[in-house]
């Protein structure tokens, strides 16, 4: 069987091809034309990770996947996050091709917040913040610049050092503290691995935007519940959101509505309030993001 290596899918996904398609993966998500269970989640406890596996059909689309995917926060020197996508022949079920999935972890999961900033952020918005400095952050930074003419980036780890790497890389401003980072930002991104909230309602100017990435545990949350109660929240799935996310969970905030739901015209995206988009990752995100990699490829 074919399979299509990480350095593969790099050389030929680009963030301008996967946008539009994670809008539309987004939108035929939230207009249930897409089966897909929530994800399941084996614990490995002795070094604290998962193996999460993500199955996903589009009919419309001729595509049947999953995605095999681990996160292992421990890890030091090989990253966090490592995956497979297979995808099988929605007539016969015969499996015609694994690829690496990483790559598209990295990309589709920045793409998709670069989608939801598009409907909730406002359009002149200059200053972008990241909180967390890893592979999420890098790529968040190249998603939403692809799409954001932003005066200043300014970035903060929980490692000082790190954010000065990564602010070099990007020509931004490294910051001592989250406070600091976000402060008067427009658009805030927060990309760690933490279990106890990085950013606090306080510090987040009224009209931010905010693409909540990380703590996708029931019992981890990025985003103090003060800040998810007094925003406007939007998740990728209202079921996924429920089960996985500590920042609903454990504040107890109304999600107002699947981020699908806004690009169909069904809910507003509210551009003028303080809003979170809290993003677990979907399998159809994967799904459509094999098919167009397959798709580039076969040119
Ligand atoms: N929503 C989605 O679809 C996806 C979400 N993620 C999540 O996004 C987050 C970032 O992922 P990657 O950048 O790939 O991971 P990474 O391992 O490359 O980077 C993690 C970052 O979090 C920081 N960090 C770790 N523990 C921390 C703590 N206790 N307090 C503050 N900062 C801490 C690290 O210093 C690093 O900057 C993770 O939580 C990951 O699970 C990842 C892929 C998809
Ligand atoms: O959607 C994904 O892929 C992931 N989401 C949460 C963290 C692990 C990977």
């Amino acid at each position: 069987m074919e399979f299509i290596p990480a350095d593969e899918v790099k050389r030929v996904l680009t963030f301008s091809s996967l946008i539009p398609v994670m809008e539309t993966a987004l939108k035929k998500f939230s207009n249930d034309q897409v089966v897909q269970p929530v994800r399941s989640v084996v614990h490995v406890k002795d070094s604290d990770g998962f193996l999460g596996v993500m199955p996903a059909l589009s009919s419309t689309d001729g595509t049947l996947a999953t995605k095999l995917v681990t996160f292992f926060p421990n890890n030091k020197g090989i990253p966090t996050h490592h995956a497979i996508i297979a995808m099988f022949n929605t007539s016969t079920g015969v499996p015609e091709l694994i690829m690496d999935g990483k790559v598209i972890t990295t990309m589709r999961t920045a793409a998709v917040s670069a989608v939801a900033t598009k409907y909730l952020a406002r359009s002149d918005s200059k200053i972008l913040a990241i909180l967390g400095a890893g592979v999420q952050a890098r790529s968040h930074f190249a998603a939403l610049t692809s799409l954001f003419n932003f005066d200043e980036v300014r970035v903060w780890s929980r490692t000082f050092t790190k954010a000065q790497e990564l602010a070099n890389e990007i020509s931004g401003k490294a910051c001592e503290t989250a406070s600091e980072a976000v402060k008067d930002a427009d658009v805030i991104v927060t990309v760690t691995a933490s279990p106890v909230p990085v950013l606090n309602k306080e510090w987040v100017k009224n009209g931010a935007h905010i693409n909540a990435v990380g703590a996708c545990r029931p019992d981890w949350h990025e985003i103090h519940p003060d800040l998810m109660n007094s925003s406007t929240v939007y998740v990728d799935s209202r079921a996924a959101a429920i089960k996985e996310s500590g920042d609903v969970i454990l504040s107890n905030a109304e999600i107002y509505a699947e981020i699908g739901e806004v690009m169909l015209g069904t809910k507003e995206g509210e551009k003028t309030k303080t809003t979170v988009f809290k993003s677990l990752g979907l399998a159809i995100e994967d799904a459509l993001s094999a098919k167009l990699v397959r798709e580039l490829l076969s040119k």
